[in-house]
């Protein structure tokens, strides 16, 4: 049987990677490059991406031999599933893999705009100890307000609550016993936004969430809000922020996340009460490892469900082999609670 081919379009630990290649033949090529993307893509098998790679329509368009596209990480937002199902394409992510990295990041962040970290930093840098500057304020007895008590916004949770902060959390889609056995009151959002000090955002970018947090929602946030977004951008509106952050109703703000990255013409960018970081939420060696051989071994797993791979091989399943299983069987996701098709 020919090895099929997986490609790889954004970066992957070489460990990952050697797993694939182990029963592979691994292709590698720059998801941010449309042409050689799509040139790439006319082979593959599977497809495997993190953030850097769109896959769309016009890309499965260019993948007759394609069974499935991997997401090593969370957001499927950069993942037609539509399109992907209408293709007979599965698509998984790797819905854990990240969650406690994006949570420690979350704290620093808080930590940083509570602290005046990385002015402080600089003002060092530049030669100067003017240490009245700098007054901050404590964590402890202030308001946290989660939006989205998912996976990171639970670790969130709890990483926080050990702060001495109360703690609200905001998420329709969770039952309020479940919310306060993770340890937040169950709020609306106007609730989240009238009691918080501290908000924390860890939504899925969807239709239903884009612009959530807009100029309404932050005409009703408590004044001297902090808020730190490591989900995604356009979820919170850049421009409403950016006014919010200028007229003092929003006193600092630390985003990971932005609505078109890089973020050159954010109306944040320029603003000295923006800690902006370049989307590191998922950047740890313990993120990527996991995340890298999740995915591998989805591809693999995908690959033998459609009959391309002798099950059980290197990093495959172990089950027995199905002659003749070449249909459109979908491959489950990893872990709970994840999207695909
Ligand atoms: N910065 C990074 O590098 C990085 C890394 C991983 C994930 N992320 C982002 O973080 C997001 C959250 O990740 P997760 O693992 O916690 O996902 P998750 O699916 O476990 O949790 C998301 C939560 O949001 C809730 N939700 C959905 N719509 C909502 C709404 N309108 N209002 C309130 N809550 C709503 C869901 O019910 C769910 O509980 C991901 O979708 C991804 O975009 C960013
Ligand atoms: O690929 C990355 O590093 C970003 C991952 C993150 O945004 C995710 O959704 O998992």
């Amino acid at each position: 049987m020919p090895r099929p081919v997986v490609l790889v379009s954004d970066p992957l630990p070489d460990d990952a990677l050697d797993l694939l290649r182990a029963a592979c033949e691994v292709r590698r090529t720059d998801g941010g490059d449309r042409t050689r993307l799509l040139a790439a893509v006319a082979d593959a098998s599977v497809l495997v991406v993190r953030s850097g790679t769109r896959v769309d329509r016009e890309v499965f368009a260019h993948a007759p031999l394609l069974k499935g596209v991997v997401r090593a990480g969370v957001g499927l937002d950069n993942v037609d599933t539509a399109a992907a199902d209408g293709a007979g394409v599965s698509v998984a992510n790797t819905p854990a893999a990240n969650a406690v990295s994006v949570a420690e990041l979350t704290v620093g962040l808080a930590v940083a705009l509570a602290r005046h970290i990385p002015e402080a930093a600089q003002h060092v840098r530049r030669g100067e100890w003017n240490r009245s500057a700098f007054k901050g304020g404590e964590l402890a007895g202030r308001t946290l307000g989660v939006l989205g008590l998912g996976r990171i916004g639970r670790q969130v949770v709890r990483r926080l609550a050990a702060f001495d902060m109360t703690v609200l959390a905001h998420d329709p889609y969770v039952a309020d016993d479940d919310c306060r056995r993770a340890g937040a009151e169950p709020v609306t959002l106007g609730e989240l936004l009238a009691r918080s000090d501290l908000l924390t955002v860890h939504l899925p970018r969807t239709a239903e969430t884009e612009g959530l947090i807009g100029e309404r929602e932050l005409a009703l946030a408590k004044p001297g809000l902090h808020l730190v977004n490591t989900a995604r951008g356009g979820i919170v509106d850049e421009d409403a922020l950016a006014r919010a952050l200028k007229d003092g109703r929003v006193a600092a703000a630390a985003l990971d996340v932005f609505a078109v990255e890089p973020p050159r013409d954010s109306p944040l960018l320029g603003l000295p009460n923006v800690l902006p970081t370049p989307h590191l939420g998922a950047g740890t060696a313990e993120a990527q490892h996991r995340a890298g051989h999740e995915a591998a071994r989805i591809a693999l797993r995908m690959l033998e469900s459609r009959g391309l791979l002798e099950a059980g091989g290197p990093g495959g399943t172990g089950r027995p082999a199905a002659p003749g299983r070449t249909g459109p069987e979908r491959v489950p996701l990893a872990g709970t609670g994840a999207r695909g098709v």
